[in-house]
């Protein structure tokens, strides 16, 4: 396969987790946001990697938490089974640890400047 047709693929696929769960929308729209407020502070090249490394984590855990899942709705036909519940929330799960490092991360980078800004 072409490059540019796994590129458009890759794609697609951030598409449809964009469109199809609700948590991928509350990512962009933390993401956005933390964006435009480390924007108005004067950050260093480093704290904002550390920012879109965090950011990149976040989104990273959501699509392969989005792929598990289909992957599993796929396994189990509409069936319930223990194994299905272990997969989808160990999935959840990586989610969740990767959303609580971005928010640490996030507090370490943006919590001393906005301080700074807040009390001179
Ligand atoms: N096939 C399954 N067997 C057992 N438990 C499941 C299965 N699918 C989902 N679950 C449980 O339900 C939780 C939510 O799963 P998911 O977000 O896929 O929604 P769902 O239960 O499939 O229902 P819906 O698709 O209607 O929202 C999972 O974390 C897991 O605990």
């Amino acid at each position: 396969m072409g490059f540019m047709r796994s590129l458009s693929l890759a794609w697609s696929g951030i598409l449809h987790a964009l469109r199809t769960e609700r948590h991928m929308k509350v990512h962009l729209v933390a993401a956005v946001a933390m964006t435009a407020l480390a924007a108005t502070l004067d950050l260093s090249s480093l704290e904002w990697a550390a920012l879109v490394f965090a950011m990149g984590l976040v989104f990273t855990a959501e699509l392969v938490n989005t792929a598990i899942e289909r992957a599993v709705d796929l396994a189990s036909s509409g069936e319930r089974h223990p194994l299905a519940k272990q997969a989808k929330d160990a999935s959840a799960g990586a989610v969740l640890v990767c959303a609580v490092v971005a928010v640490i991360i996030g507090f370490i980078v943006l919590g001393p400047p906005l301080w700074r800004l807040l009390t001179t």
